[in-house]
């Protein structure tokens, strides 16, 4: 499939506040890839099935999301943040990068959003039993999935770096077909 693109389509998934968007942002100002923010395009199109309580957020209808996306998807060279990847279908990307942050450090930046009680625990808890992580690699090949650590500055330096070399590395492999 990605040999139809020119450009590669790119996942960031974790855990809300693990630094997503953050890079997300400074991936699309490097690369040039296209960042689709799935928050906003949610909110602009009102694309939600009704209202998680316990998270206190509303919940993205996925296949009104799905079908949005299809076309810019299959153009190529999209970068995507979401803390969820089993709705998108597989044949989108061509790698996955999960963001992980320690327990602490997590509370402290979701505190410092506000969040408090079951959202704030629930969101803990969903870092410590590793929830986005297993939900990638049993949704997409193992073999397209990296986990990056998100604990501080010279984290988000490295994984900037890294992801910026990993869509280098796909150009020059994918520049003869
Ligand atoms: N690697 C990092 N080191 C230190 N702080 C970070 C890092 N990545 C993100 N942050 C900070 O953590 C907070 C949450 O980041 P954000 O990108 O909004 O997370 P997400 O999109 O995953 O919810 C922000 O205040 C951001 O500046």
């Amino acid at each position: 499939m990605s040999r139809t693109r020119s450009l590669p389509n790119v996942l960031v998934t974790g855990t809300p506040g693990t630094g997503k968007s953050t890079l997300c942002s400074e991936i699309s100002q490097i690369s040039g890839l296209e960042w689709l923010n799935i928050g906003e395009i949610a909110k602009a199109g009102q694309l939600y099935d009704g209202y998680d309580e316990v998270l206190e957020c509303p919940v993205i209808d996925e296949d009104q999301m799905v079908d949005e996306l299809e076309d810019k998807m299959t153009d190529g060279g999209k970068i995507i943040d979401y803390h969820g990847c089993d709705f998108f279908p597989q044949r989108w990307f061509d790698v996955v990068f999960v963001l992980r942050t320690n327990n602490t450090i997590l509370y402290d930046r979701l505190a410092t959003r506000g969040y408090r009680g079951h959202k704030l625990e629930s969101n803990i808890e969903c870092e410590i039993f590793q929830t986005l992580l297993d939900e990638a690699k049993e949704s997409y090949n193992s073999q397209i999935v990296y986990e990056l650590q998100s604990n501080t500055p010279d984290d988000l330096e490295d994984n900037i770096e890294k992801i910026s070399q990993w869509i280098n590395q796909w150009k020059i492999q994918n520049s003869h077909q």
